[in-house]
């Protein structure tokens, strides 16, 4: 195996370990189940030999006859009932323990499967925003769905297979040997056969499976996509083209499906000729020896038994080498994703200080580089706690950025963020996001009810639940749905407007509690009026939090202590509002704009253009 396989085994281990108690006594029952199996042809030899060809009447037992040095024929009702007996027993054992080895088996399966399902969750929570967005979301879905199952399917199944039949096949080798070593001479002769095919087959196999898994993440992507984008879709008539994508990923998968068929079902072909060309090869030497008078028929049959058990082990052994490479991709995929490093990494400092409860935020030089674009170049600024900040600027200009590298969900390529003089990085991440309440500028509800939505962070009294509401200018229009906060919203319940789904966030933000409130742009979905008593509520009800704005429309910001406007990811102009429009620089353009147009919307990228002071243009 090579180095990427064989860390793709030891990664499953790992999980794997706390089963093998459970798996070695599986592993057991099925020793015992071969071992019961591969009497029944020896019960059967003598069945042949001693109860059928017989002519010699007798009334022999099966113990005094399986004791005797020198057997001879019976004939005798009294042996072919014991032997009867015998024969049933053994297969009665043999399905018992094969049922509850498979039933421990799936146990074992599925707890596994779990496992890893929640380990690849866990991980995908501990990555930051720019380390998720190089994975794209089919590609995710399948690993913690599929490939989850898949993996779990090489300790579970693919492994204990091998096992059970490698046992059989050694045992069967040596009870052949004692019958006639003759014999063994057709399974040992085509096992290179085997296993030269078998190596130019796994290895197309694994290619195969790769190119499945691959158009089974496309799949979905394109599904998920035309599910999230329906009325985009249709608002621009482009059923056709997106019909034309996803039957072009379709069909994709199909033929990666096809292709892996027509290399199994040549696998099979070949197998099955060397399978049969060994019973072929077996008949003969036998018929031989019959002939020249050193077997007896029944005794034929068995060894021609063993033999042809000996080739459907190794056909089985095989066939699971080749299927297992559906399992080493999948496991590749998990490693590959379970490796992958968060850019922003936890620290162990977990203790929340109860100066916390009031943090002053300080940018230091704080620079930020995506995709070798400078985001944020140099931002210095100092938000004393308290302090109600707007920020502005043209879009792209790096609002949401220098908002969300404070919660680390982007790590500062330079420079340094404070809180409280000590730096951020210092800060356990849950402590130092408790810090915030963040509301993002696409407002996100889960498929649960308007209370747990709001509820999401803090498990509040429905007092504190309508309280936020309220000040969240959210409380009216819950209050007018036919099941009130117990309304199901999200994905899988009603729809609600833009506007609504805002103020949900932004009530679900108040009911975190955190001492700074972060506004990324969320208000803008809402009417002039609304927002302008939602933020007045806000200050008038948390008078002592911090509130960092981020908005287009300048009207949300006037009020702020301060403003900031953002230009090339760093800050422009700053001051109060009066301060700003006395600079009659760009944010004074932009607000003699908007006051003229009485808008909503503004383009700020040519606003920004035309507004630019004097001595810029
Ligand atoms: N994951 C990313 N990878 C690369 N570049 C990114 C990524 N996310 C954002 N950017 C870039 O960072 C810059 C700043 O983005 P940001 O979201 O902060 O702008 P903004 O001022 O908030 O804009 P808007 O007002 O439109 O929301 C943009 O040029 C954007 O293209």
């Amino acid at each position: 195996m090579s180095n990427a396989k064989n860390s793709t085994f030891r990664f499953g281990l790992h999980y794997y370990k706390k089963c093998i108690p459970a798996a070695i006594l599986t592993q057991l029952m099925g020793f015992a189940a071969t071992v019961a199996d591969l009497f029944l042809p020896l019960l059967f030899e003598m069945f042949i030999d001693y109860v059928i060809c017989s002519n010699t009447d007798g009334n022999t037992s099966i113990f005094s006859f399986l004791l005797q040095t020198e057997k001879y024929p019976v004939h005798s009702f009294r042996l072919f009932w014991h032997l009867a007996f015998f024969y049933i027993g053994l297969l009665l054992i043999r399905i018992i323990l094969v049922y509850l080895k498979k039933l421990i088996n799936q146990v074992i399966g599925l707890k596994l499967e779990t496992t890893l399902r929640y380990k690849t969750y866990a991980k995908l929570m501990t990555l930051d925003s720019l380390t998720l967005s190089n994975f794209n979301s089919g590609e995710l879905l399948q690993t913690i769905n599929s490939d989850t199952i898949m993996y779990k399917d090489l300790f579970c199944k693919m492994i204990p297979t091998i096992i059970d039949s490698s046992f059989a096949m050694i045992l069967s080798i040596v009870i052949l040997a004692g019958m006639s070593p003759w014999l063994l001479l057709v399974p040992l002769l085509l096992t290179p056969v085997f296993m030269i095919e078998l190596r130019r087959f796994k290895k197309l196999s694994r290619e195969r499976y790769k190119e499945i898994r691959n158009c089974n993440s496309n799949m979905t992507l394109t599904v998920q996509e035309n599910i999230e984008a329906v009325r985009l879709v249709r608002a621009f008539t482009n059923e056709n083209l997106e019909e034309e994508k996803f039957s072009d990923a379709n069909e994709k998968l199909k033929k990666a499906h096809l292709d892996q068929i027509a290399l199994s079902a040549k696998f099979e072909a070949v197998f099955s000729s060397i399978k049969q060309a060994a019973y072929i090869g077996t008949i003969a030497v036998s018929s031989v020896l019959v002939l020249t008078g050193h077997f007896k028929i029944g005794f034929l049959v068995a060894c021609s038994q063993y033999v042809m058990k000996i080739m459907n082990y190794v056909t089985q052994i095989n066939n699971n080498f080749f299927q297992m490479q559906q399992q080493v991709v999948s496991g590749l995929k998990m490693l590959n994703f379970m490796n992958t490093q968060s850019k922003v990494q936890d620290t162990d400092a977990g203790i929340t200080d109860e100066k916390n409860k009031m943090p002053s935020i300080r940018y230091e030089n704080a620079s930020l580089t995506l995709s070798g674009k400078k985001v944020l170049d140099k931002l210095n600024l100092q938000i004393p706690y308290g302090k109600k900040i707007g920020i502005t600027g043209a879009t792209g200009s790096g609002k949401s950025m220098m908002l969300e590298v404070l919660v680390r969900n982007y790590e500062l390529s330079g420079g340094k963020i404070f809180i409280n003089e000590k730096d951020s990085r210092e800060y356990s991440l849950k402590e130092l996001r408790s810090m915030f309440s963040y509301v993002f500028q696409e407002a996100f509800l889960f498929s649960n009810t308007i209370k747990s939505n709001i509820a999401y962070a803090e498990h509040g009294t429905d007092e504190q639940i309508i309280t936020a509401s309220r000040h969240a200018q959210a409380h009216d229009f819950i209050s007018r749905l036919p099941e009130g906060y117990e309304t199901i919203v999200g994905e899988r319940g009603i729809g609600l407007s833009g506007g609504q789904k805002q103020r949900l966030s932004i009530a679900r933000a108040l009911m975190k509690n955190s001492p700074v409130l972060i506004f990324d742009d969320s208000t803008s979905a809402l009417d002039v009026e609304t927002e302008k008593k939602l933020l007045a509520d806000v200050k008038k009800f948390y008078p002592e939090k911090t509130i960092l704005i981020s908005a287009h429309r300048l009207s949300s910001i006037k009020d702020c202590d301060e403003i900031i406007y953002m230009k090339d990811g760093n800050i422009a102009e700053r001051g109060t509002f009066d301060e700003l429009i006395k600079l009659n620089g760009h944010f004074a353009g932009v607000w003699k704009i908007q006051e003229m147009q009485h808008s909503s919307f503004v383009d700020f990228d040519s606003l920004a253009e035309r507004s630019q002071p004097e001595g810029e243009k």
